[in-house]
């Protein structure tokens, strides 16, 4: 059994026990839930931002620690002011470390877009997500039949989210894709194996359909890397490892910027 496998049969199980504990109900009475989300495409397409979707993530199954000092509030904050189109949080708790209160401080000090990174397998996540303040939330095709695709898409875009669906190759792009998405993200890690090759971002480029925003996920680590996937297309980059690994990712995001 793949890693992959294991975080989803995990995840079936924490979805069980969240609906026990939190009824839908108490869901859609959340603080956060009627608040109108930020539509993620004005963020990465605007002028004054960068595109790139900074992701706050202390752990994952491929590196073990990254960050085991950081504050979500300070990061993402810092993440925002250096021109950062988006913020990404980890909410999965057993292989990454994160939880849903990272995704509410996030919010309460920050407004741009944020993602709930996690791996949704139901819509009682996606009511998680909206009640949490999230404003996207993500699709990962390799663990997900078409039709929940579809499903899960439209239940999302019909509380305002939106939706980003992650590929890895051309076989899931081909039969995941539909238009209940605003954002198809090609994943430069192999999620099962986690070998990473920045290359399967230029390979896809041209296969995505022009009405979605073009994203490219994972081992982005110099900004020359991000001048040649604008090049191919691609509107929005997620970085995280690469500034959750220093002491002030605040810092290492500035410096990055100040060299695009
Ligand atoms: O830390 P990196 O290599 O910059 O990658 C960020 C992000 O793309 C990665 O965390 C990610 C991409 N897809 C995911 C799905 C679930 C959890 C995590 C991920």
């Amino acid at each position: 059994m793949n890693i992959l496998d294991k975080i989803v049969i995990r995840k079936q199980e924490e979805v069980a026990l969240a609906k026990q504990s939190i009824s839908v109900q108490q869901l859609e009475a959340s603080p956060n839930f009627d608040r109108t989300p930020l539509v993620f495409k004005d963020f990465i397409l605007a002028e004054n931002r960068t595109g790139i979707i900074s992701e706050f993530k202390r752990r994952s199954p491929s590196k073990g620690l990254i960050n085991g000092t950081a504050e979500v509030e300070t990061v993402t904050k810092a993440y925002n002011e250096a021109g950062a189109s988006a913020l990404s949080v980890l909410t999965d708790t057993d292989f990454f470390g994160g939880k849903a209160e990272d995704l509410i401080a996030a919010r309460a000090v920050n407004q741009i877009p944020i993602l709930r990174k996690d791996f949704m397998i139901d819509e009682y996540q996606i009511l998680e997500a909206k009640a949490w303040g999230a404003d996207l939330i993500l699709l990962i095709a390799s663990i997900l039949t078409p039709q929940q695709i579809v499903q899960f898409g439209k239940f999302a875009q019909s509380l305002g989210l939106s939706v980003l669906l992650e590929v890895h190759d051309l076989e899931e792009l081909e039969r995941s894709i539909c238009p209940n998405l605003d954002a198809i993200g090609v994943n430069n890690r192999n999620l099962g194996n986690f070998t990473v090759n920045i290359q399967t971002s230029f390979d896809l480029a041209d296969k995505i359909p022009t009405e979605f925003l073009k994203i490219s996920e994972s081992a982005i680590d110099n900004p020359e890397v991000i001048r040649t996937l604008k090049k191919v297309g691609y509107n929005g980059f997620l970085i995280g490892e690469n500034f959750m690994k220093t002491e002030d990712p605040g810092q290492a995001i500035r410096d990055f910027v100040g060299k695009l």
